[in-house]
Formats: C-alpha cells, structure tokens, sequence
C-alpha cells in the first residue's frame, strides 16, 4: 500500500486508529480456549467488528512467538484474513527487527513477502546496512524506533551522540538512506513534548504513535503537536480496545472503545481543516 492509499483511507473513514493485536490467552473470552485456534477466532471476531473504525492493525509479533508453531500459524491466518477481506487496511508487524544485511534481507522477506505485511517495525542500532534491505521493497514500508514509549527510552535515546540526541541522529541519518521515502517512525504517545521537534526533522513522514491508554499517553497532546499537513498519524491502541471485555460481548466492547476513539479523531480531523 502506497502512503497515499494510507492517507485516502484516513480522509475516508475519518480515523488514524490502528489497533494492535497483541492477544494474551490469560487474557481474552474463556469460552474462546475451546476452538482449534482460539487466537485467531479472537483476531476475526476484533476484526470483523472494528474494521470500518480503525485504517491498520497492528498484531506485536512476540504475542505470536510466544505460543510456538500455533502463534505462527495463528499470524499467518490473521494477515491473510485482513489481505483478503480488507485490502484497504494498512497491516504492520511489529517485530523490532534489524541484523547484518544478509539476515535483515531474510527478514525483509518474511515479513513482507511470504507473510504479506504492509509494513514492519525495525531497530535503527545496527545503522544503515540493517535498515536499507528492508527499504528495498516497492510501497513497503520500515518504521523505524525513533522515540520509544518506554521509560528506558531515556536510556539512549535522548543521550547526545556528536552534541544531539541519539532520536535526532535516527531521524536526520535515516532520511538520507537510499529508498527512505519508504520510511516511518516509531514515537510513543508518552513523548508527545518531543513531537515538535521531530516534525522540524521529519515533517511529513507517517509516525507510529503506541502508548495512548494503558500507557498514559494522550491523544490530543500528540495530534497537537505531531499532526502533519496529511495527518501523518497511525495511533495504535492495542489493550485499552481488545480487552475492553473478557466475556461474550469482547467485541462489541472493543467496537465500543474504538468508536470512541474514532469520534474524537474525527472531530480532530474536522477542527484541523
Ligand atoms: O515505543 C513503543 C513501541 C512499540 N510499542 C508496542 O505497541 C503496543 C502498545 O500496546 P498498549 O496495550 O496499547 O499499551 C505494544 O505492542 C507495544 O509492544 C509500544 O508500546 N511502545
């Protein structure tokens, strides 16, 4: 999907919500843990029932891994429900990945040809030869961890590397890379004071933005600060909306939550025009 494509989706249903299926089995409908796969029955129903109010979903792979064999599986199906039902839905694995370039290649792949990603989220530590294998793929997109939602984000981050902060070189380096029109970032609602900032560096670039809700982050603070001329918002909410109910109205109650966030979004979109 092109950025474009993104964009018109957004005009469309009047919404930058990207939901994260992040699915815990501790955690979701009971009477869901006696089908064949419970995770993807989980992912469909959230799915099916959110659709029209969010333009990506965002499923963290390591929710996946965690369950070995049955968690891959799981992924594969959902991307190919969301691939064959809703085309129009910008799909990004969040998989923190980055290695030497012959390894980042393998991954590339994996993540956007025999998995069918639109997108996928990469470390920027191992510098350019990591991140560019990935920025290889035509309307595929990278989406860089710039400023993390964490507090471990203080860590390194924000530490100055030749008298600026280390996120500042990811942003300027980055966007000398070959093929970097094929790059987003990663900046956590709770960082929203930053966003300013980063606009001055990347001011049209599409930003991941994790960390409303369960993380404390506010929306109106990031799109106050970190809204582009084409919005250039993805706002992820991956807790705050699947677990809104563990029982049998889990995706009513997550259609709920989201149509909550939609409507605010909307009303940003309309004041912003
Ligand atoms: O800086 C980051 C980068 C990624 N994440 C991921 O986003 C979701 C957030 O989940 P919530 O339940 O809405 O808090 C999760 O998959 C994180 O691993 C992030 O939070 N911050």
């Amino acid at each position: 999907m092109t950025t474009e494509q993104l964009t018109d989706q957004i005009k469309k249903k009047q919404s930058f919500l990207c939901i994260g299926l992040d699915v815990d089995l501790s955690k979701i409908p009971q009477h869901l843990l006696t089908e064949d796969d419970p995770i993807f029955e989980f992912n469909k129903a959230i799915i099916d029932a959110t659709h029209h109010l969010c333009v990506s979903y965002k499923p963290n792979t390591a929710f996946y891994e965690a369950y070995g064999i049955k968690g891959w599986q799981a992924l594969e199906k959902t991307i190919n429900y969301l691939n064959e039902k809703h085309p129009e839905i910008f799909t990004i694995a969040d998989a923190k990945r980055g290695d030497i370039g012959n390894t980042s290649s393998m991954y590339a792949k994996a993540f956007f040809e025999d998995l069918v990603f639109d997108s996928v989220t990469v470390a920027p530590y191992m510098g350019k030869d990591s991140v560019e294998p990935f920025l290889a793929f035509k309307n595929k997109h990278t989406i860089l961890l710039a400023l993390t939602s964490n507090e471990g984000a203080f860590d390194f981050q924000t530490k100055l590397v030749d008298g600026k902060e280390m996120y500042k070189q990811v942003l300027e380096t980055s966007k000398t890379w070959e093929n970097a029109e094929n790059l987003m970032y990663v900046v956590g609602a709770t960082k929203a004071e930053y966003l300013a900032d980063i606009r001055q560096i990347v001011p049209e670039s599409f930003l991941l933005v994790p960390g409303v809700g369960a993380q404390g982050g506010n929306l109106q603070d990031v799109c106050k600060y970190g809204m582009s001329k084409n919005v250039g918002l993805l706002i992820n909410s991956s807790r705050g909306i699947i677990y809104a109910s563990n029982q049998e109205d889990f995706a009513e109650a997550a259609a709920k939550k989201a149509q909550n966030m939609q409507q605010e979004m909307a009303v940003i979109l309309k004041n912003a025009n």
